[in-house]
Order: structure tokens, then C-alpha cells, then sequence
């Protein structure tokens, strides 16, 4: 094994960062030497990694020459801002956040998906990690086009509260008695919280929006999975219809898919296909719990795919739906196998960090 990389985790005390050090651990990553970044609160605070634990440094004063990769994961404020300071410092970045995907100098990777679009990584060193829930989806819709071309796609999302943070997360995990709870005192109590203004409740609830609104009604979540979904799959003029949605689930994203193909494509031939693509397992038996869940699917790698059937509402429509860890290969995942992808390449690390 050639000489390892220094891998800098932007954003490590937090829900994406975390999982990236557990992914680089356990994916065996050719990293010499990792250092934990988030904001100057969180300097000194340790965070475990391969069995020691190591000190957080302040991203902010961090200099980053002498470092090869940053896994950043601190939102698109901060990363408007430190992924070029990184770059120009000769650090790769990969960055988790909505802050440059839409660029046209990028390229917006999804490894299983768009793999040729790799060849641009060196326009500014940044690679865009695409958005969760766009993740998932364009795993499941790739072979589906390859076979029987999109013609259009309507998707509605059941997105978990950790796809907003810890502070989000938080808010569902307050505990509650089963047994001496009074169950109206605890509705009207989040009912006058709906009134209040500000962000509505997420226990015993449903929001129908994640993210700010954009003028003509949709929601910037519903607006990236749309642009994000064309740019990866290539196809500028597919029409694109998200709703997004946030449930009270902690971990996992749930999807509602009805694709419309140019050709018929037969569901047995739409189920093989599926299953026999990369990053996706089908799980799909008409029975009780025969398919995935958001509680199944926490903590694994892969995209689920299960109730698949024809539609009837468009012609040659596939209806079914998808499930994943949106921590996991919604974001730290898919960053940690972009980096890989680049490793491969052998050009971005002067050979440095290859098998
Ligand atoms: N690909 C995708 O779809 C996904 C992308 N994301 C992206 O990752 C980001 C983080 O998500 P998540 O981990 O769930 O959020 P968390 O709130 O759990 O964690 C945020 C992390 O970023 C750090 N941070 C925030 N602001 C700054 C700053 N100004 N300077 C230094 N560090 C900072 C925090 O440090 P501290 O603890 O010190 O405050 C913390 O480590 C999201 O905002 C989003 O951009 C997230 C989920 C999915
Ligand atoms: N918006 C996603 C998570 C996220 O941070 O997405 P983005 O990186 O596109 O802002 C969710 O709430 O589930």
C-alpha cells in the first residue's frame, strides 16, 4: 500500500460527520492521519475513531495546506466559505452540503449512478455530495431509463427528523410514559405549538415542507431533488414532480415513486433489472413487513426497493418505492465512495492513498 492520505472530517461532531468516521473505519480507508473539525464550541471535544479518540480542532482557524481530503458535512453557509479556502489550499473537498451541486463547472457524482462524471473533478476540486432523498432516487430510476427510457417522474417523500440535524432529531426523542400519558394534554400541547408560529411539531405529526419556499410553491427540497435528479441522470428536459415531506421517523427516507417509461417494461423485467443494479436490493413479498422500512433499512449501505407494480394512471408506468439510510448513503456513504472513486482514478492524490 502506497503512502496514506491526510483526511480532514469538516463537521464531525454531527450526525453526517459521525457516520463518516465510523464509514472510513469501516470501510478500511487509506487515511495516514484524520482530523476531526467543527465549530470553535466543539474544540477539544473527542470524537472515537479506529479504537483512540481524537481531539476536534476549530475548522474555522484550520489551515488546510498539507491536507489531501476534506469530508465536509456543516452545511452550505460554511461551505460556501471553506470549501474554496480548502481547495486553493490543494485539498480535494467533497462536500455534503447544496451549495455548489447546481454548478455547471461540477460535476455531481452518484458512483453507481453517473461514474463518467468523475472526469471533471479537478475543475475546482470540489465534488458536491447530491442531496439524500435525490440519492435514492436515482439509483432506483437509472436501470429503469437504461432499459425503457423516463419519460416522467412523480415522487413524493417520507424523509426522516436526523435528515435536519441533531437540534431536529432531538425534537422527536423527548420520552413519554405509554401508560400514564394523557393523550389529549399531550395533542393540545402540540397543537398550540403548531399555532405558535415558527417551525410546526414533528411527533405525532406530519410537515409538508423541509427546507425554505421558493416563489412559484414549491419548496427548495422539492426544487433540488428536481434539478439534482436531471443533472445526475443527464436528461435536462425530464419533468420532475417531488413533494417532500418530513415524518416522524429517526432515521431513513421513504420514497413514492410512479416513473412513466418511453417503452413498456414489464414489472418481472423491472424487478430483475433492479435487482441486478448496483447499490439496490429489491425487497418485495405481498406480505406483512415483505418490503422495507425506514426501521429495517437504518445502519445498512444499500437502496431498497419493494411494492413494485405497473401503473395504470400513466402509460407504461412503474409505480414502487424506495427506502434508505439517508446518513449513511444519503450522505457520509456516498461522499466516503466518492472519494474512493477518485483513489481509483489514481491522478488526484499523486498516487498517494492507492492500493
Ligand atoms: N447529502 C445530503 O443530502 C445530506 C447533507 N447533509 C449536509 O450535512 C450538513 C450537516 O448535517 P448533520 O450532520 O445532520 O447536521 P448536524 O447539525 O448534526 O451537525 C452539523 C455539524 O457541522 C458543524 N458546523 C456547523 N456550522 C459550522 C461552522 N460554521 N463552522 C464549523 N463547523 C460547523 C457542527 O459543529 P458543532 O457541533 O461544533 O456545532 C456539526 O459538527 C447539512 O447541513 C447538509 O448540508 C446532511 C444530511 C444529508
Ligand atoms: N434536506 C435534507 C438533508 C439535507 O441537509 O439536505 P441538503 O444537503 O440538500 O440541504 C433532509 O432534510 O432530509
Amino acid at each position: 500500500m502506497a503512502e496514506g492520505l491526510r483526511v480532514a472530517v469538516g463537521g464531525a461532531t454531527g450526525n453526517v460527520g459521525t457516520e463518516m468516521l465510523r464509514i472510513l473505519e469501516q470501510r478500511g480507508f487509506p487515511a495516514a492521519e484524520v482530523i476531526p473539525l467543527a465549530s470553535a464550541g466543539s474544540a477539544g471535544r473527542r470524537v472515537p475513531f479506529r479504537g483512540a479518540e481524537l481531539a476536534v480542532q476549530d475548522l474555522g482557524g484550520f489551515d488546510f495546506r498539507g491536507t489531501d481530503l476534506l469530508l465536509l458535512s456543516t452545511g452550505a453557509a460554511n461551505a460556501r466559505e471553506t470549501a474554496p479556502r480548502a481547495a486553493a489550499a490543494g485539498c480535494v473537498v467533497i462536500d455534503n452540503s447544496s451549495a455548489f451541486r447546481m454548478d455547471p463547472a461540477l460535476p455531481l457524482l452518484v458512483p453507481e449512478v453517473n461514474p463518467a462524471a468523475l472526469a471533471g473533478w479537478a475543475a475546482r476540486r470540489i465534488l458536491p455530495v447530491a442531496n439524500c432523498s435525490t440519492i435514492q432516487l436515482v439509483l432506483a430510476l437509472k436501470p429503469l431509463h437504461d432499459a425503457a427510457g423516463l419519460k416522467r417522474v412523480v415522487v413524493s417523500t417520507y424523509q426522516s427528523a436526523s435528515g435536519g440535524g441533531r437540534r431536529l432529531m432531538q425534537r422527536l426523542l423527548s420520552p413519554h410514559d405509554p401508560v400514564t400519558v394523557d393523550m389529549r394534554a399531550l395533542l393540545h400541547e402540540a397543537q398550540l405549538a403548531t399555532t405558535a408560529g415558527g417551525d410546526p411539531p414533528l411527533p405525532f405529526n406530519v410537515v409538508p415542507q423541509i427546507d425554505v419556499f421558493l416563489e412559484d410553491g414549491r419548496t427548495r427540497e422539492e426544487w433540488k431533488m428536481e434539478a439534482e435528479t436531471r443533472k445526475i441522470l443527464g436528461l435536462p428536459d425530464l419533468p420532475v414532480s417531488a413533494t417532500c415531506v418530513r415524518v416522524p421517523v429517526l432515521v431513513g427516507h421513504a420514497e413514492a415513486v410512479v416513473a412513466e417509461l418511453d417503452r413498456p417494461l414489464p414489472e418481472a423485467a423491472a424487478r430483475a433489472l433492479l435487482d441486478a443494479a448496483p447499490g439496490i436490493v429489491v425487497v418485495d413479498e405481498r406480505r406483512p413487513g415483505g418490503y422495507a422500512m425506514p426501521i429495517a433499512v437504518a445502519g445498512t449501505d444499500e437502496v431498497f426497493v419493494s411494492r413494485l407494480r405497473e401503473d395504470r394512471a400513466f402509460p407504461h408506468g412503474l409505480a414502487f418505492w424506495v427506502v434508505a439510510d439517508n446518513v449513511r448513503k444519503g450522505a457520509a456513504l456516498t461522499a466516503v465512495q466518492i472519494a474512493e472513486a477518485l483513489l481509483r482514478r489514481g491522478d488526484a492524490f499523486a498516487g498517494r492513498g492507492a492500493a
